[in-house]
């Protein structure tokens, strides 16, 4: 397969229509067991996505400009958020990977990480690095920008905000910065923290769902109850490979 299946481009259609919007298009978007675990206890990172679906992952990546993981994904899990599962594209074909996103406000990511190490050997474009507390910003801290400026990351600084308004003063940040459409893949802070303010910041949810319980020791997330009223509809139900995956879309 050359192009993402026609099921995942038809869940994005509608962006390019919409006008200019001063926040990125967002998708919420990860693999949970059936028992609602995204990894393992203490936060072991499980392989939770079959083959067909962690290609499926790989496709939705191309259809974003951004994605995005919390501090607490970057250290755990060393990602590399890239397109790599994915067959070659043409030798002209421009770079499919999305711009890798961590918000970070101690900037505890290390300059040896994995999403560095592909930025410089061309397997993955530059990395963003949001702080976003300035009480954190001592000399330390400035250490550590500095070494992870020097390891090629960009740092980009959000203006201190309550909690409730750091998810949306980040989006309107990120849009600035050219991100129309961003991919939020957690972790399990992140996710609660978007499903939060769902109804206002996400416009896409795609839960890839695993056969496999990982027990009451696993790592959850917290959502709001779904209101149909403020519109996540489901538009997309289907069994990738062993998997099942389900996409919510919220009205405009
Ligand atoms: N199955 C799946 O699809 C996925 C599973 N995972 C799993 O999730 C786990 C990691 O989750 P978790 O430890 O919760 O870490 P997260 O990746 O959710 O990162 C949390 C950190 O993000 C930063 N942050 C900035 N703004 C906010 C905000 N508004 N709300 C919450 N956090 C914010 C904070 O770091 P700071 O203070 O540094 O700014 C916070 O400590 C790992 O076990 C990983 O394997 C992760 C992704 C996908
Ligand atoms: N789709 C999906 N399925 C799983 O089973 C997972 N564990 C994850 N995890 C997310 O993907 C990141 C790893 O990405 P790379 O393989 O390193 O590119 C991980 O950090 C989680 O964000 N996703």
């Amino acid at each position: 397969m050359a192009n993402p299946p026609e099921y995942l481009t038809s869940l994005f259609t509608s962006y390019a229509a919409e006008p200019a919007e001063t926040r990125p298009f967002v998708t919420l978007t990860f693999a949970q067991s059936l028992d609602g675990k995204i990894a393992g206890a203490g936060g072991k990172q499980l392989p939770l996505s079959g083959p067909e679906s962690m290609l499926m992952t790989h496709w939705l990546r191309t259809l974003h400009d951004g994605i995005l993981v919390g501090s607490g994904t970057a250290l755990n899990d060393n990602p590399q958020l890239n397109t790599r599962l994915l067959p070659p594209a043409p030798a002209d074909a421009p770079d499919r990977n999305p711009r890798p996103i961590i918000i970070d406000s101690r900037l505890r990511l290390p300059p040896t990480c994995k999403l560095l190490n592909n930025y410089k050997a061309g397997t993955g474009r530059q990395p963003w690095v949001v702080s976003s507390e300035p009480s954190q910003r001592d000399a330390e801290w400035e250490a550590r920008r500095d070494a992870l400026t020097a390891a090629g990351a960009r740092v980009l600084l959000l203006p201190e905000h309550s909690s409730a308004a750091r998810i949306p003063a980040l989006l309107t940040l990120l849009r600035a910065e050219g991100i129309r459409t961003l991919m939020v893949e957690g972790g399990a802070a992140v996710i609660s923290a978007f499903g939060a303010c769902a109804t206002t910041c996400v416009n896409t949810i795609l839960i890839t769902t695993a056969p496999r319980l990982v027990g009451a020791a696993g790592v959850g997330y917290e959502m709001p109850e779904q209101d149909d009223e403020h519109g996540f509809h489901t538009v997309e139900t289907r069994l990738v490979g062993r998997d099942s995956v389900v996409a919510l879309r919220r009205d405009a």
